[in-house]
């Protein structure tokens, strides 16, 4: 099977930080797939920009550096190659001073008219000289739109600030906002289950659902980014951006439509209603965890305080969080967070755990009823598995088992899974803010992340320890024992 593609228009996209890790290693690689389907049409102009000098001939052989060293052998196509660097140049602009702005302008002033993105791959503190900029030498066309990516701020004031420096330039229906959790397939395959079937619609609530999990676990550990990472930990970096997005999918009310604002107000509606934490339960409702050296898939690997300068660091690598909606829908059902680097595997999931049945018909000896769950799997191995009860075949009498009616995407459809940049990349072009975060909507899940911040500040206690390869502090398990709920396990 193949995609069905519809190209956009043609349009200018200039990558600031272009010679940098998420360029090279994520927005290049998904605008070459999406010119080798034929979505991207000739004529488009990839344009780089960062302060160090180069030709457009020495960006073209970073540009064909980086496919060739982050897609794998078999979709590197020498023609499309061919054509994608045809599409790439490259200006030395320093964001924070005067150099190359004039010589952007020229470049850009050659197709007026065109949709133009400027993708912001850049530390957040050159944001607002960068945008600022931008405004000051003539950039912003009608048909020009900025894309910014985490972090957005590391609470709630600089987050203001950062989406004020960039409001001053743009208004908000050109201020894409990226959460790359949003473009995977399956967090939008959320959107479908719960809205083009009937079938979940009556049963999404808390008389049918008795508790959610969602789990981000990465093997990987701070790797290159350790500056970063120590300065903001496991809460900031995945908690309050791509759990709390997943969170607001599967709890929010159905939108009027799919329009980014209809989805937005949603969403917005779950953040405003996330129980506060605090003092009195912030020790029984959160865990926090750093890794220790140990070992994965048979490697050894070393731990958070032997990979960052500071030796002495408290920066959480590991958070399990009881949340709570409390509106009608949702009083009384548990959302249980958890993320953490240096986890036995790699392996992102919401589960949705379905009440047990009321009563049992059926004879001992016929097995336990297991209650239904829906297991929708980001990573790896992108699908959704609906578990239920039926009866083992054969004529040995009821025997009741419990299985998966399962839709593993790449073997139900025989397609690559596209990277979540594939698609937001071009949404940006399309002017679609769907699965994009609005500025309300940051700012509220500060308002929720802050006080668990402080929470931990004031309690002056480090985080757990826990051995790399297990799945955090012994704690995690226990705050959902207390529960008489276990964490989810693959049972397939
Ligand atoms: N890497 C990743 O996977 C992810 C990164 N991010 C975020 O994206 C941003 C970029 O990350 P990453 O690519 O890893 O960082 P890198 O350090 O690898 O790249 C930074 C880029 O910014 C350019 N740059 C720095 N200062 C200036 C300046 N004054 N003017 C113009 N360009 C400048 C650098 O080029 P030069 O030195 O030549 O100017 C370089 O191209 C960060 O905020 C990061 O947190 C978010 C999600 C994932
Ligand atoms: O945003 C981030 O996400 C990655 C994990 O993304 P995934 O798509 O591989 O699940 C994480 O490693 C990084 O620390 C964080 O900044």
């Amino acid at each position: 099977m193949t995609y069905r593609v519809i190209p956009v228009p043609v349009f200018d996209y200039v990558v600031f930080g272009g010679t940098g890790d998420l360029a090279r290693r994520k927005l290049l690689p998904a605008l070459y797939f999406r010119l080798k389907d034929g979505q991207i049409l000739e004529g488009s102009r990839i344009i780089g920009a960062s302060r160090r000098e180069m030709t457009d001939d020495e960006y073209r052989t970073m540009t064909s550096e980086a496919l060739k060293e982050f897609l794998a052998p078999v979709d590197f196509d020498e023609a499309v190659v061919s054509r994608f660097l045809q599409m790439v140049s490259y200006v030395p602009v320093d964001a924070a001073s005067e150099g190359g702005w004039d010589e952007l302008r020229e470049r850009l002033e050659l197709e007026p008219d065109r949709i133009r993105a400027f993708y912001l791959a850049v530390g957040p503190d050159i944001f607002d000289p960068i945008c600022e900029n931008i405004g000051k030498h003539g950039l912003v066309t009608p048909q020009t739109r900025v894309v910014i990516e985490k972090p957005l701020g590391k609470d709630l004031d600089s987050a203001r600030r950062v989406n004020e420096s960039v409001g001053r330039v743009f208004s908000e229906d050109q201020i894409f906002r990226i959460d790359h959790y949003l473009g995977k397939e399956t967090v939008q395959n959320l959107m479908a289950l719960r809205f083009a079937n009937v079938l979940y619609g009556p049963v999404w609530n808390s008389a049918m659902i008795d508790h959610v999990q969602i789990t981000a676990a990465e093997t990987v550990g701070v790797g290159s980014r350790g500056d970063y990472y120590d300065h903001s930990g496991a809460l900031r970096d995945m908690v309050q951006n791509h759990l709390l997005q997943l969170l607001c999918l599967v709890a929010m009310e159905p939108p009027d439509t799919l329009d980014a604002n209809s989805v937005r107000d949603e969403k917005l509606k779950v953040l405003k209603a996330l129980r506060p934490i605090n003092d009195e339960n912030s020790s029984i409702i959160t865990v926090r965890g750093q890794y220790r050296a140990g070992i994965i898939d048979g490697k050894s690997v070393p731990g958070y305080l032997d990979e960052v300068t500071d030796h002495a660091s408290e920066t959480e690598t590991f958070v399990a969080i009881k949340a709570e909606v409390a509106n009608w829908r949702w009083a009384g059902v548990p959302f249980y967070l958890r993320t953490g680097k240096r986890l036995p595997s790699r392996m992102s999931e919401i589960v949705i755990f379905f009440k047990q049945v009321p009563h049992s018909i059926f004879p001992k000896g016929s097995g336990n009823i297991q209650a239904n769950r829906l297991v929708l799997r980001l990573q790896p191995d992108e699908g959704m598995k609906q578990w239920i009860m039926i009866k083992d075949p054969g004529p040995g009498g009821m025997r009741l088992r419990h299985v998966p009616l399962d839709m593993t995407f790449a073997e139900a459809f025989q397609v690559r899974n596209p990277d979540a940049y594939e698609r937001l990349l071009l949404d940006v072009i399309r002017g679609n803010q769907t699965l994009f975060m609005r500025r309300d909507e940051v700012e509220a899940a500060w308002k929720w992340i802050d006080p668990i911040k402080e929470c931990w500040e004031r309690s002056s206690t480090a985080p757990k320890p826990y051995t790399a390869g297990t799945w955090g502090p012994s704690s995690a398990v226990a705050m959902i024992e207390r529960d008489g709920r276990n964490w989810h396990e693959d049972i397939s």
